[in-house]
């Protein structure tokens, strides 16, 4: 019990520490910004001569040296802190040492602001306060999820694209726009190494694309990667968020099924120009916390997922006996064949069968679902994003539970186990076709034929 209070502590913690760093990432921004304004009057940009912006962040006016500049006590007039979030990723410290096999020659992530659309000009900037207390009264400042906006401020400049495996057609789509990026956008390119070695069995002209040689790599792929295009349906996206364990760069998703070959190009041109709607999409962050460890390193990392983490009774004939606490209150004990803990983005998938409502991907909250529970009156719950779930099997159960992860990575839970889960500081922003909305609602009419029913004819009793 000392280990999960501990973990408790600690996912509180986290908390407050990503608020810390946001905070702190957006200072940096507004003190590097103003550099790269200044620099800008100084030299040609990327887009003008990529060769000589190479050369030139190389040099002694490298991002590096931008980084850690003191502060000047002025803020760049075009800093977005009033009206969105700056993203910007500084590369401090990757030298030929630290990150070999990743080309030397990139040196810094493309930046870019995020930014509330609101359709009225007076609501046009984003604030943290929803509720406001003016005169005693308290009113509805502002709406918590607005539809969120993504301008790049420097062109991106690297794509890393994630292939469902075992599928003709994505590797035919692959090369395709492995080569149109190249050649027509002088993008760099990072692929799978299993995706490098098909292209080289096709031809040697692609060389050029480069991948990672072992996870120490590819864990570090976020602080060069600008752009994740995936190319497969959701199980290929839920792939490409699981290979970043903190921030995850934009993702393109290209589901097969209705894409030709000039469409491809005319969206990733729309995507590399900007700007671009995206879903931001919350993570849950899972540990695992074994009866009896006396200190975290007997436990595993933190796990985290996109759509759900299930725990079940896997091969065990036994009802799962599972209890649940949220913060530090009781919520219920779960008999029956488990529990499905769901963020509103899984909220269409496993919760969904086992009875859960379908939730907007940005409403934030964390969906508690019972997977036929033996009770008349289980009904599935929402609770909201802050709070931090512990699912306890007890001393006395009579079976193990198992936990899985996205569909994947089952692990045992014996007596006495238990699984800490909260929201995740680092969400999955998704680019959208149309905005968050329209696609929400094109993917439950198009992918499940939400309440699809014959209209009743016209030829029958009437209202008299
Ligand atoms: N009974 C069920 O519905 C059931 C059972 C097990 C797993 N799953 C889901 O499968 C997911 C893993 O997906 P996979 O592609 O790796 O496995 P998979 O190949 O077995 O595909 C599962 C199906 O779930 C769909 N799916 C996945 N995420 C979705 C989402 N957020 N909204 C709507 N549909 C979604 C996929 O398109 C696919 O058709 C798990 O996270 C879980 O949600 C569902
Ligand atoms: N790059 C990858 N490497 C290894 N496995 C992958 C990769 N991309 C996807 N997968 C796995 O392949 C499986 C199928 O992928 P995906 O769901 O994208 O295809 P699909 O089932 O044809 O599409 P849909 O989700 O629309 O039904 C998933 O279980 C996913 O985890």
């Amino acid at each position: 019990m000392r280990t999960v209070g501990k973990v408790l502590r600690e996912a509180a913690e986290a908390k407050a520490a990503a608020q810390a760093e946001a905070t702190e990432w957006k200072h940096k921004y507004e003190l590097e910004r103003e550099k790269n304004l200044q620099l800008e009057t100084k030299g040609p940009t990327f887009a003008e001569n990529p060769g000589n912006f190479e050369q030139k962040v190389g040099g002694s006016d490298s991002i590096e040296h931008l980084a850690i500049e003191p502060e000047t006590g002025e803020k760049s007039q075009r800093c977005c802190g009033e009206n969105g979030i700056c993203s910007h990723e500084v590369l401090r410290d990757r030298g030929p040492d630290s990150y070999p096999n990743i080309h030397s020659k990139i040196t810094r992530k493309a930046s870019f602001k995020l930014k509330w659309c609101s359709k009225s000009k007076k609501d046009d900037q984003h604030k943290h306060d929803i509720v406001s207390f003016e005169k005693g009264n308290i009113t509805t400042a502002e709406r918590s999820s607005k539809q969120i906006s993504l301008k790049w401020e420097t062109p991106p400049q690297t794509v890393l694209i994630l292939t469902k495996p075992n599928s003709t057609s994505v590797k035919i789509l692959c090369a395709e726009m492995v080569s149109w990026l190249k050649e027509k956008r002088s993008m760099n390119i990072f692929v799978e190494p299993r995706v490098r070695n098909e292209l080289l069995e096709e031809s040697s002209y692609f060389n050029f694309a480069q991948s990672w040689i072992d996870d120490k790599e590819m864990w570090r792929l976020h602080e060069v990667v600008d752009l994740v295009v995936t190319l497969g349906g959701d199980g290929t996206v839920l792939w490409a968020a699981s290979k970043f364990k903190g921030p995850v760069p934009p993702i393109v998703p290209f589901s097969l099924g209705s894409l030709d070959s000039e469409r491809y190009k005319e969206c990733l041109k729309s995507i590399l120009e900007g700007p671009i709607s995206i879903t931001l999409r919350h993570r849950l962050q899972c540990h695992v916390i074994r009866e009896g460890s006396e200190n975290e390193n007997e436990n595993e990392g933190p796990i985290l997922v996109l759509n759900e983490v299930t725990i079940d009774r896997g091969i065990s004939s036994f009802l799962t006996n599972l209890e649940c606490y949220s913060d530090n209150s009781f919520v219920t004990t779960v008999q029956g064949d488990g529990l499905i803990l769901s963020t509103t983005s899984g909220s269409t998938a496993y919760s969904l069968a086992a009875g859960g409502s379908m939730v907007h991907p940005q409403v934030p909250g964390i969906l508690f679902t019972p997977i036929c529970p033996h009770s008349l009156s289980f009904r599935p719950l929402i609770l909201p994003e802050h709070v931090t779930l512990r699912i306890q099997v007890p001393l006395n159960s009579r079976g193990h539970a198992w936990a899985s992860f996205d569909g994947k990575d089952r692990k045992q839970l014996a007596p006495g186990d238990a699984l800490v889960c909260s929201m995740a500081a680092w969400p999955v922003p998704t680019a959208c076709r149309g905005d968050s909305t329209s696609d929400f609602l094109h993917s439950i009419h198009d992918g499940l034929h939400w309440n699809l029913r014959r209209t009743q004819s016209f030829d029958g009793p009437r209202e008299s």
